[in-house]
């Protein structure tokens, strides 16, 4: 079996070592030349997890028509503002029936579309993108650590094909057919976790932490049901997993970029620093006209929005959050 995997960033690497377990070869498309050549001579992304040792039959190309030939499912990896672009480019050697794994985590800006959405649009036949989400820092997967995911289709077959390329006792895979509630859940822990870096830069303490997310999973269920996805969705894997996960952990650049923004460092400058995208920032726009869109309140979303993106200092955008009163703790899905 072939697979193949467009985006060679962090995650694009370690999925690339996970599903060369089961395949019998995997060739990753790569934006960067540099991960390409390293990769095919020493089996080494030197710009992504780059102490990290790619198995013999993981190859690399910068060109999608040589990446693709051949493949019987594909996996889809790069970050969100680029998505679009990159699968236009590899939609004419995607062919028909070829099943698609999505695991890029966003929301797109002005449509409100959904990855999955945004991939089927250019390769046609929907039914055949599946998309996966879950506490997964790339940092971990790749050294085997104990990890879970899950898959989200409409065709259980599809989701059953891309389980078992990527199963392992060390990698569980478990399904489900709420694809807007797994992919809404991924774009949106982003932004709650930038909130909480911010919050740690700040000087606040693990019960502002638990405040934020917990309030942070409130607003992510009000959008998903808006949405048309399942809320019970929000307390899985994609949803109170990944927020944990993102929210805790000093692998995530959405947290870690929220305190070198508490600290004064700009989005321009902490991606330029860590060559690494910053899903949330994205997703904080995208997020906030989806909420405005949907007639959903997203105090959390709006604050993070108007201090990246409308000149509002941080204590000032804190104000507003602690300005509003709390109430009854649950609303049902209208709070
Ligand atoms: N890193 C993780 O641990 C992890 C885990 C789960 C999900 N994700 C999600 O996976 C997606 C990919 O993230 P990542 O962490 O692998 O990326 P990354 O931030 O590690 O790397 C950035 C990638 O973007 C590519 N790139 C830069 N400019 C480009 C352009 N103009 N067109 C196309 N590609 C370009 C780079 O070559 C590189 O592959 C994101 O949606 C992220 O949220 C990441
Ligand atoms: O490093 P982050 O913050 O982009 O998070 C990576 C993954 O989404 C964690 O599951």
């Amino acid at each position: 079996m072939n697979i193949t995997v467009i985006g060679a960033g962090s995650w694009g690497t370690a999925i690339s070592g996970v599903a060369a377990a089961r395949a019998d070869r995997v060739c990753v498309w790569s934006f960067d030349e540099d991960s390409t050549k390293g990769i095919n001579e020493r089996h080494v992304n030197p710009l992504y997890l780059s102490d990290y040792t790619l198995p013999g039959n993981v190859s690399a190309s910068s060109s999608y028509e040589e990446a693709l030939r051949g493949a019987d499912g594909i996996i889809v990896v790069v970050p969100s503002p680029f998505l679009r672009a990159t699968i236009k480019g590899a939609a004419p050697y995607i062919l028909h029936d070829v099943p698609v794994l999505c695991l890029t985590k966003g929301i797109e800006e002005g449509s409100g579309k959904l990855m999955s959405e945004v991939v089927a649009e250019e390769i046609g036949n929907p039914g055949r993108v599946a998309a996966l989400s879950g506490p997964n820092h790339a940092e971990e997967i790749c050294k085997g650590s104990l990890s879970a995911a899950v898959i989200a289709a409409e065709d259980h077959d599809v989701a059953e094909f891309f389980r078992s390329l990527l199963i392992s006792p060390e990698f569980r895979i478990y399904v489900t057919s709420d694809m807007i509630g797994i992919e809404t859940c991924a774009a949106v822990k982003n932004v709650i976790a930038i909130v909480c870096g911010v919050a740690a830069g700040a000087g606040y303490g693990d019960n502002t932490l638990a405040l934020i997310m917990t309030r942070g999973l409130a607003e992510i269920s009000r959008i998903v049901h808006a949405r048309g996805g399942d809320p019970m969705t929000c307390m899985g894997l994609a949803g109170m997993g990944d927020l944990v996960a993102t929210c805790t952990s000093p692998h995530s650049r959405n947290r870690s970029f929220g305190v070198a923004f508490a600290h004064g460092e700009s989005l321009e400058d902490y991606q330029r620093r860590t060559h690494m995208v910053v899903e949330g920032a994205a997703a904080a726009r995208s997020t906030a006209q989806l909420a405005r869109s949907l007639g959903v309140d997203a105090p959390i979303t709006f604050a993070l929005e108007s201090s990246l993106y409308q000149g509002v200092e941080l204590e000032e955008a804190l104000r507003t959050l602690l300005d509003r009163i709390p109430t009854e703790e649950f609303y049902g899905l209208d709070l």
